[in-house]
């Protein structure tokens, strides 16, 4: 809990984050559409920090924290970790970081994490990188990815597909209807994929 004075000295979103100078870019797409793959890319060539919201859930249950079994069962079903959770370790990783330049990866996955997000940090993403990818596809990468996740059989996958349909499309949706979206065909090669996201972000200051 933040005293008042804590409020007053580190502002509204209760950070060191000044929502006017951070610049996030969302980078959305379903399970396996190659979303940490092009952010490492990107990372490489543009200056950003990469925050993958999956990544440090798994970091949290290694931590061995309170949370840890409550994230884990969690993951395991693929469902999607309440909202404080997460906001708290990617504000805690933005803070680290020492940048200003941010690829938040897997994040916002539903409506309850976006309109968190927004309500704690203040921060507008200035736009959304979309990760358009068939799912036959997608299920392929997934089940020869071969990072030992708990999460990558068959039966978790459906589940995820399932979520990212009816709970983190709408999203993207939300974020198409303001303009945001910038949509890039996954299905191809990860050297033409990342051609295709090379022209959005040069055209950024
Ligand atoms: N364009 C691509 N074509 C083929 N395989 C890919 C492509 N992009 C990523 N992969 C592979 O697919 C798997 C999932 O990619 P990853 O970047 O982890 O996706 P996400 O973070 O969206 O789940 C990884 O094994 C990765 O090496
Ligand atoms: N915003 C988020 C992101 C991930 N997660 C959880 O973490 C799991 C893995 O997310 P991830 O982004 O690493 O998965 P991929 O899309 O990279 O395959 C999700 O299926 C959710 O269970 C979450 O709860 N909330
Ligand atoms: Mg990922």
């Amino acid at each position: 809990m933040g005293t008042a004075v804590d409020a007053a000295t580190k502002g509204a979103n209760g950070g060191l984050l000044d929502p006017k100078k951070v610049k996030v870019v969302f980078v959305l797409g379903g399970p396996g559409s190659g979303k940490g793959t092009q952010c490492a890319n990107i990372v490489e060539h543009f200056g950003y920090t990469h925050l993958s919201a999956g990544d440090l859930l798994r970091a949290e249950i290694k931590s061995g924290s309170e949370n840890g079994t409550m994230i884990q069962n969690m993951i395991k079903e693929g469902k999607i970790v309440p909202s404080e959770v997460t906001i708290k370790l990617l504000q805690k990783a933005m803070q680290e970081s020492g940048n200003d330049k941010f690829l938040i990866d897997g994040f916002p996955r539903n409506e309850e994490n976006r309109a968190a997000f927004e309500d704690v940090t203040k921060i507008e993403p200035e736009f959304v990188l979309f990760f358009e990818c068939p799912e036959e596809e997608m299920e392929r990468r997934l089940l020869s990815r071969n990072q030992g996740r708990e999460d990558d059989n068959i039966e978790t996958i459906r589940k995820r597909f399932r979520v990212f349909l009816e709970s983190s499309l709408p999203v993207v949706e939300y974020y198409d209807s303001k303009g945001k979206v910038k949509k890039i065909d996954a299905a191809k090669p990860v050297g033409e994929v990342f051609e295709a996201v090379k022209v959005i972000f040069s055209k950024q200051d």
